[in-house]
């Protein structure tokens, strides 16, 4: 393993200015989206989107240092025969893989999961890594709910993704490792912010047994945020102060960045967010975004599967990365949102 080159690809994750794109919806989730703006989930149509996004030349050379891709799109063409991996290489910014493979129901353990996916993974990697893959991400999805998480839950979790980083790392792939505690729910946000703080601890601890060398990840991590349904929804200015207070109290300074999921905040509200982090002062850390949905839905929205609305699909992906882009500075207005294109 050379971790001063791991080191160097994690720190340019998080270059001030820029952050990642995740396109790495699995096969239900992109349906999901696409069933939403009327377009069916042909390979096809999911290759037409996704090539209209990596050809966003202002957004992908300006304000995305990476994006993580999902298996399907790793080996596809872009219509003119090029690579889709190539268009993003191109671009300037670093191609990832999402190396999960989704979520089981965890036996003894009702209403809980696991994310699968270790068998067979070295050789992955490797395979990845031929194709231009820097970095990787695998996913765990820890859910609030009276009587849940179980340390049970927690602690497989934590032990599948730390597993998972040490091949990453054995592999020269940058993980990703993102423990995500969903948003769903009533709870408020100081019970994210306990359920997250154990899950952060228990991950840390994994990865510190498993020998995962800090200096050569990036953590992806949801924000202390109220959840969807509770009736008290806390201000912008308390989910930063909230979030960079866990985040300094769990994440080592060896982390060379974090970025964020938006789990299911709006396109605005993941942007003020960050931007509300960053006016807190310096941190340790490079602070981002890694958001799927919140980079996404405009777009898709624009694009709607037309390929006469290719350019308004673009100028609504390019607003939403130039909007973060400048929230990972803290320079971000809410004024600039009107003068959208
Ligand atoms: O359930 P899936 O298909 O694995 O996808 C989950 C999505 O969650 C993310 O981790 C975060 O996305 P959001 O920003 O939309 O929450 C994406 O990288 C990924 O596409």
């Amino acid at each position: 393993m050379n971790l001063t080159e791991l080191n160097r690809i994690a720190t340019a994750m998080v270059a001030p200015g820029k952050g990642i794109l995740a396109a790495d919806e699995s096969s239900g989730t992109i349906k999901k989206r696409f069933d939403a703006i009327g377009v069916e989930s042909t390979e096809e149509n999911r290759r037409d989107y996704r090539e209209m996004l990596f050809r966003s030349k202002d957004a992908m050379s300006q304000y995305i240092s990476g994006v993580i891709l999902y298996d399907e799109t790793i080996w596809q063409n872009a219509k003119d025969g090029t690579p889709l991996i190539k268009l993003i290489e191109q671009s300037g910014a670093i191609p990832g893989i999402k190396v999960d493979e989704g979520t089981q129901g965890l036996p003894m353990c009702p209403g809980e999961l696991v994310t699968v996916g270790l068998d067979k993974l070295a050789e992955r990697l490797k395979k990845y890594y031929e194709r231009g893959a820097r970095f990787a991400k695998w996913r765990a999805v820890i859910d609030i709910g009276s009587d849940i998480p179980s340390m049970t839950a927690i602690s497989v979790n934590a032990h599948a993704l730390a597993r998972y980083a040490a091949l990453c790392q054995a592999a020269q792939i940058v993980p990703i490792v993102e423990p995500e505690v969903l948003m769903d729910g009533d709870h408020d946000i100081d019970r994210c912010y306990e359920v997250t703080q154990r899950v952060l601890n228990t991950t840390f601890q994994e990865l510190r047994v498993q020998r995962v060398a800090l200096e050569g990840m990036v953590l992806k991590p949801n924000m202390a945020i109220s959840g969807k349904k509770c009736p008290k929804q806390a201000s912008v200015e308390e989910v930063a102060e909230k979030t960079i207070r866990l985040l300094k109290a769990c994440v080592p300074a060896a982390v060379p960045g974090i970025a964020f999921l938006s789990g299911g905040q709006s396109d605005e509200q993941a942007t003020a967010h960050l931007n509300a982090m960053h006016k807190l002062g310096s941190l340790p850390w490079g602070l981002t975004f890694s958001y799927g949905r919140a980079l996404q839905a405009a777009p898709q929205k624009a694009w709607s599967g037309r390929p006469e609305n290719v350019a308004a699909g673009q100028r609504a992906f390019s607003h939403r990365a130039r909007m973060n882009g400048l929230a990972s500075k803290g320079e971000w207005q809410s004024s600039l949102e009107q003068k959208a294109a």
